[in-house]
């Protein structure tokens, strides 16, 4: 039996990174595009890597086929193909290659844009069927509109720098954008989207598909944009309602809209906006340049023939680069870092530019790199999706987002053996939360400079109130007739009298009713309610 790597090419890649893979001695490079999933199945059996694009699904069954599988490359950004969390059980490595295509991606968005601007789709369409109609494609131009681009990442930027130049006003919307990062970019950043959106002559996105962002353009929100707005959608399908976009555009609230990605691919023969007026489609081809997909290709192939031959973990989205021994040593804090973050997340101020983690005790004298990942991880799970960042690409993830992040270290004894203390400023508010362990046993010790003590896990209520007798008592009551058990509870005080903060670790998830009952509460000042899972 041949001792080589064989490595699948299941989607058409550029002829470069397949040569490279190639002029490897020890990789046998198989190209097989169109597999159905049985047949994917079947050629996945043996291989030790697995390069794709968008255009097959690696699903959990073609992971339990790979038995040999140790990584899944794909040339692009998107992993939604892929199922992540079947192959994180299987232990393997999936990367992609974010950067690659963000120009090509963006300058296609933007031909969208002039194309739905012009019509020029619907006028090249008459010229060729003999007609001479100059009358009925009469367009608007883009000097002096309103552009919303939602999203403001790698491509939403590279969008914003060339509509800026095509003299329009950019509004951005990304609450997880700096105020910095907006002001550099030059570009107007609004917080609500409903206001980003409402005065906008064209609106692009460009984020990610999360449970948050599913139908961020839903019927309600559209109809509250001015009449006449152009939608311009070259991230992913879903994240605009095409059903109410049809609607719309039907009615003429909606203009025009430009599609290259559809909730379903290829879309269906009665997908509503395949049918609706002033429309502009491509079969997702954002990324469909020479250069995106040289980049691309050779990049992935890099990376895959490294990760093979060297162990070395690249754009990883879902492993940390870390050799056994080291994860055994801080595998613990690692894991409660992430919680940290995931928690301090929820606590936040808006915009956050700056965090800083202070470790003391003796934490303060190990090599605390891959916790601090491990914390803007679990920071940065809400805003990139948690599929989407890890501990190899959280650091450039902040930046891309204009987070600055430093960490320092206290070596020597502390009240606590092993601290973390998590602080996020948006340079006027700061959220602070610190963590310990007991008996090896990870413990919130305090939060906002509080001291509490609670076990990082389940449902986590905190809130602020005035330090008046009956507090705990009124949220026992409506926690209780709303059937959310108490499990734990943690109380402190800056002064009697003062304000407190109640700590409140839950068997369930309360409503956002319950919360708003106990909103009304007297002398409650803040609720946040933080899910740890
Ligand atoms: N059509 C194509 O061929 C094609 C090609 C490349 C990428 N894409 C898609 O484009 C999207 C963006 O790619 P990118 O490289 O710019 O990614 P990126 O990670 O650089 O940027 C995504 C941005 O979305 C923001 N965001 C997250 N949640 C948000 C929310 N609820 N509201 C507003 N903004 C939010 C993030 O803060 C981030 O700034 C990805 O989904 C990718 O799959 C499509
Ligand atoms: O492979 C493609 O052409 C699509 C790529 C694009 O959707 C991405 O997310 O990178």
């Amino acid at each position: 039996m041949s001792d080589k790597h064989r490595i699948l090419v299941a989607d058409p890649i550029s002829q470069t990174g397949i040569d490279l893979l190639q002029a490897e001695p020890s990789f046998e490079v198989e190209v097989k595009l169109g597999l159905k999933e049985a047949e994917f199945c079947e050629a996945a059996k043996g291989v030790s890597a697995i390069v794709v694009r968008s255009g097959v699904k690696v699903t959990a069954k073609v992971l339990e086929a790979a038995d040999k599988l140790k990584v899944v490359g794909r040339a692009g950004v998107g992993v939604d193909n892929i199922d992540i969390p079947a192959a994180s059980k299987r232990g393997v490595v999936v990367m992609n290659t974010p950067g690659g295509n963000t120009v090509s991606t963006a300058e296609h968005a933007f031909a969208l844009m002039s194309s739905l601007a012009r019509k020029i789709p619907q006028a090249h369409a008459t010229v060729i069927a003999g007609r001479w109609d100059r009358k009925h494609f009469q367009g608007t131009e883009l000097n002096h509109k309103v552009l919303a681009v939602l999203g403001m990442g790698r491509i939403g930027a590279e969008f914003a720098k060339r509509a800026k130049a095509f003299g329009m006003t950019v509004i951005a919307y990304d609450p997880y954008l700096s105020a910095n990062r907006a002001q550099l970019l030059g570009v107007e950043l609004r917080d609500n989207l409903d206001d980003a959106v409402k005065d906008a002559d064209f609106i692009t996105m460009h984020m990610p598909l999360t449970n948050e962002t599913k139908h961020m353009l839903n019927e309600t929100r559209m109809r509250k944009i001015k009449k006449g707005v152009r939608i311009i959608n070259c991230a992913r399908g879903g994240l605009v309602d095409d059903n109410a976009l049809a609607k719309l555009l039907e009615e003429g609230h909606v203009a025009g809209a430009a599609l290259d990605v559809f909730e379903v691919e290829p879309p269906p023969a009665d997908y509503p906006v395949l049918h609706a007026p002033n429309v502009v489609f491509t079969p997702h081809l954002g990324a469909s340049t020479g250069e995106a997909q040289e980049s691309v290709g050779i990049e992935i192939a890099e990376q895959v023939k490294d990760n093979l031959l060297h162990g070395t973990v690249v754009n990883a989205v879902n492993m940390p680069n870390v050799d056994p021994k080291t994860l055994a040593e801080i595998g613990p804090f690692l894991r409660f870092g992430e919680i940290l973050g995931r928690l301090i997340s929820q606590i936040a101020p808006q915009r956050v530019e700056k965090m800083r983690i202070n470790y003391s005790g003796k934490l303060g004298e190990l090599d605390t790199t891959l916790i601090s990942r491990g914390v803007l991880k679990g920071y940065l799970e809400k805003p990139i999706g948690a599929d989407q960042v890890n501990l190899i690409n959280a650091m450039s993830t902040a930046e891309n987002l204009g987070l600055k992040f430093t960490e320092s270290r206290l070596p020597g004894p502390t009240a606590f053996n092993d601290l973390i203390e998590v602080h996020v400023s948006n340079g006027e508010d700061t959220a602070v939360i610190s963590g310990s362990f007991f008996g090896g046993d990870p413990r919130i010790v305090k939060i906002n400079g509080r001291h509490v003590e609670a076990r990082p896990e389940g449902t986590l209520l905190l809130i602020e109130n005035d330090d008046r007798p009956g507090m705990i008592g009124a949220y026992g009551t409506i926690l209780g007739k709303n059937q959310v058990n108490i499990a734990n509870m943690s109380l402190s005080r800056n002064v009697e009298g003062g304000t407190a903060l109640t700590l409140l670790t839950l068997d369930s998830v309360p409503t956002e009713a319950v919360i708003k009952e106990l909103e009304q509460i007297p002398g409650v000042i803040k609720i946040y309610s933080m899910v740890l899972e």
